[in-house]
């Protein structure tokens, strides 16, 4: 078996899992306890042990909600674990691949971001995940940032999943349908990352390879849309369609006010590195036949 090449830190959330599936023997995953972006000093030894081409960081403090309350934890998860996790890919010459939100911005501009627009963060994971991303950028130079948005797959906890789940026990749900965005599978981000790594492995370093870049599922969608795309398709699996109600985000109350549009742009993505996200109907789609299977 040849040595793995790319050093994945997280090994259970979904762009981990997705990862290691599509990567193959290329990917080695490591997460806790022995690498703890909440115990930084646990990094340097794991990248001396596996020495990795690459690394990327799928690790998060990504509990939205509860950031509010624990904004010290998240801060680590999100700012100061991954600060270091790129120092230590700087110290060694290491490209580093690491993983934003949408929820940097405050979702009021419109239309959707370019990477050149102010951010406005108004939650504090959003907070910490913007502070994470100038730091590493600050830490190793080297590193590509992809900011996405809106994670399913057919692993993990989701949306998606909560809502198949919340349809097979309910005749009727409710969705908030004012909130918009695009969905984004974590396969598809995963695919994206191997392929970014290629071009880098191809062209070596470029300049033009630095800082950050929006990469989410291709269209736009509310999480009603979302869900009743989901629904539609676990329909043909046999699954009952519960009766659908939009309402709004008012309708919802959650500690952590989500911002009403976060949509991205992702034409950096394509234009730098060639790279095109698929439609987020079809991705779901597939999502859902591999867990009604
Ligand atoms: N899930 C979503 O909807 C969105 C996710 N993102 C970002 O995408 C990236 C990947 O997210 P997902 O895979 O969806 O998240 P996830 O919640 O499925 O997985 C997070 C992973 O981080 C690990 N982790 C948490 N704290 C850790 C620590 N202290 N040390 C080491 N590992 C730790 C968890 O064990 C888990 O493996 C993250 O950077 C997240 O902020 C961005 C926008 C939306």
């Amino acid at each position: 078996m040849t040595k793995p090449s790319i050093l994945v830190i997280g090994r259970t959330g979904q762009l981990a899992t997705s990862l290691k599936e599509l990567g193959g023997d290329r990917v080695v995953t490591v997460g806790r306890p022995e690498a703890d972006l909440q115990a930084p000093e646990t990094l340097a030894a794991v990248v001396d042990a596996h020495k990795p081409d690459f690394i990327v960081n799928a690790a998060a403090w990504t509990a939205v909600d509860l950031a509010e309350t624990e904004q010290e934890a998240a801060k680590k998860g999100n700012h100061t674990g991954p600060a270091r996790l790129a120092e230590e890919a700087a110290r060694r010459g290491i490209p580093f691949i690491h993983v934003s939100t949408d929820y940097v911005f405050d979702g009021k501009k419109g239309a959707p971001y370019l990477e050149s627009d102010p951010i406005n963060p108004v939650t504090a994971y959003g907070r910490t995940k913007a502070e994470g991303e100038a730091a590493v950028l600050k830490a190793q130079p080297q590193s590509v940032i992809l900011r996405t948005a809106w994670v399913y797959s057919a692993h993990g906890k989701n949306f998606v999943k909560t809502m198949l789940n919340a349809g097979a026990k309910n005749p009727r749900l409710r969705v908030v349908g004012d909130q918009r965005g695009n969905p984004t599978s974590s396969d598809d981000l995963a695919a994206v990352i191997l392929g970014i790594i290629d071009k880098i492995k191809e062209t070596g370093w470029q300049d033009s390879y630095a800082g950050i870049f929006h990469a989410t599922g291709s269209g736009e969608a509310t999480w009603y849309e979302l869900a009743c795309h989901a629904l539609k398709e676990a329909e043909k699996h046999g699954q009952t369609m519960p009766e659908m109600e939009a309402i709004k985000t008012s309708d919802w109350p959650t500690p952590a006010a989500r911002p009403a549009d976060s949509r991205l742009d992702n034409s950096k993505l394509e234009r730098v590195f060639g790279q095109k996200m698929p439609d987020w109907r079809e991705s779901v789609t597939r999502t859902v036949n591999t867990l009604m299977k």
